[in-house]
């Protein structure tokens, strides 16, 4: 059944890119027709003197154009930028977003919330989900944010989130040329999980593999949202279930998760992990594997990454493969 939420959001098909929801907010991609609200709403000297880009006034067509340049950005992989669309009513109350840096391995986050949303808590909630989501949905190691060096309220609002500041500075505002204006940079730094000395010493068999592809390429598996190690790269695989080798696990992991064929017999042992984590003590055979039928799809919302052996380190990976990225550079 579609929620209240679904009937007051624009048609989910037209929205070319991700909804995030919050408990009383929801993050969708902004669309044309929002132009006007969206200027209404931030064609105020409180919010654009805050802004590093935000002219004062701020005119009709400038809305517009930032609308049709976000979207460009999202497909051009430059950012993603997000109405803030109260989840009762459907209306929209600010913007906030990410702006990547070359190789998303960094973003900036940036928001604003109309004068009238201020003050409870909505620019917090909205940060943090999307905090959450760009740790997960890319390979993003570090976030960064900056405000006006008078903006108490968003350098709090960054420090709930988790921001640590990390310097200052000075910045044009457009709104005030001429002047270069004291700000406050902020950085949160992707958690590192943290490995402690197992609970139990229950040991969990996990088999994977690194498929090779003609140009000796690895295929990577990135952990879906809402999973532990989320964002995480892994090669593909599984538990092996009571009963099961670990290559009829990998045989059937890999049809479930990727819907190729493989056999057993293509399936080369190759190296092994032996590590620690929380509440279990990992031990995952690897092979290596050339031949198999079928184009790897993501069947289980995961994306897919072919990489070369030299370019795995650029990919965060669980602690436990970390070893194995030396071993397959060198056997490749
Ligand atoms: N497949 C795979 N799993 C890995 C790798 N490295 C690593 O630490 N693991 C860990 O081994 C376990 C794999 O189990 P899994 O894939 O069946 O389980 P999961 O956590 O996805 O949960 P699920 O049982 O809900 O599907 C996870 O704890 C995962 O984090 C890797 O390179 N590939």
């Amino acid at each position: 059944m579609p929620d209240l939420l679904d009937s007051l959001m624009p048609d989910m098909h037209a929205l070319a890119g991700p909804v995030l929801r919050t408990s009383r907010l929801a993050l969708r991609p902004l669309l044309a027709e929002d132009a006007a609200v969206f200027h209404r709403l931030i064609n105020d000297w409180e919010i654009c003197r805050r802004l590093p880009d935000a002219p004062f006034p701020y005119s009709a067509t400038l809305a517009t154009a930032w609308i049709a340049a976000a979207a460009a950005d999202r497909l051009a992989g430059r950012a993603e930028q997000f109405a803030l669309v109260d989840a009762a009513t459907g209306e929209i109350i600010g913007c906030a977003g990410l702006r990547m840096a070359k190789g998303h391995k960094s973003a900036d986050l940036g928001y604003w919330l109309g004068r009238a949303f201020w003050g409870q808590g909505y620019g917090v909630e909205a940060a943090r989900r999307l905090v959450e989501w760009a740790f997960a949905a890319f390979p993003i190691t570090r976030l960064t944010a900056t405000v006006a060096a008078d903006n108490d309220a968003s350098a709090a609002l960054l420090q709930r989130v988790g921001f640590l500041p990390s310097g200052k500075g000075s910045q044009i505002f457009m709104c005030r040329p001429g002047q270069k204006l004291p700000v406050k940079h902020f950085t949160l730094e992707r958690e590192v999980p943290v490995v402690a000395v197992p609970r139990k010493n229950a040991v969990l068999l996990v088999v994977a593999v690194a498929l090779i592809d003609a140009q000796g390429k690895i295929l990577l598996a990135r952990r879906p949202e809402g999973k532990k190690m989320a964002g995480m790269w892994e090669f593909p695989g599984g538990k092996v279930e009571t009963g099961e080798t670990p290559e009829a696990a990998l045989v059937r992991e890999l049809h479930e998760e990727l819907g190729v064929e493989v056999a057993a017999g293509d399936l080369a042992p190759f190296v092994f992990a032996s590590h620690p984590y929380e509440s279990f003590h990992l031990l995952m055979p690897v092979f290596l594997c050339r031949r198999w039928k079928g184009k790897p799809a993501p069947k289980e919302g995961q994306a897919l990454a072919w990489v070369a052996p030299d370019r795995l380190v650029e990919y965060p990976m669980p602690p436990a493969d970390r070893p194995l990225i030396p071993m397959l550079r060198d056997f490749l």
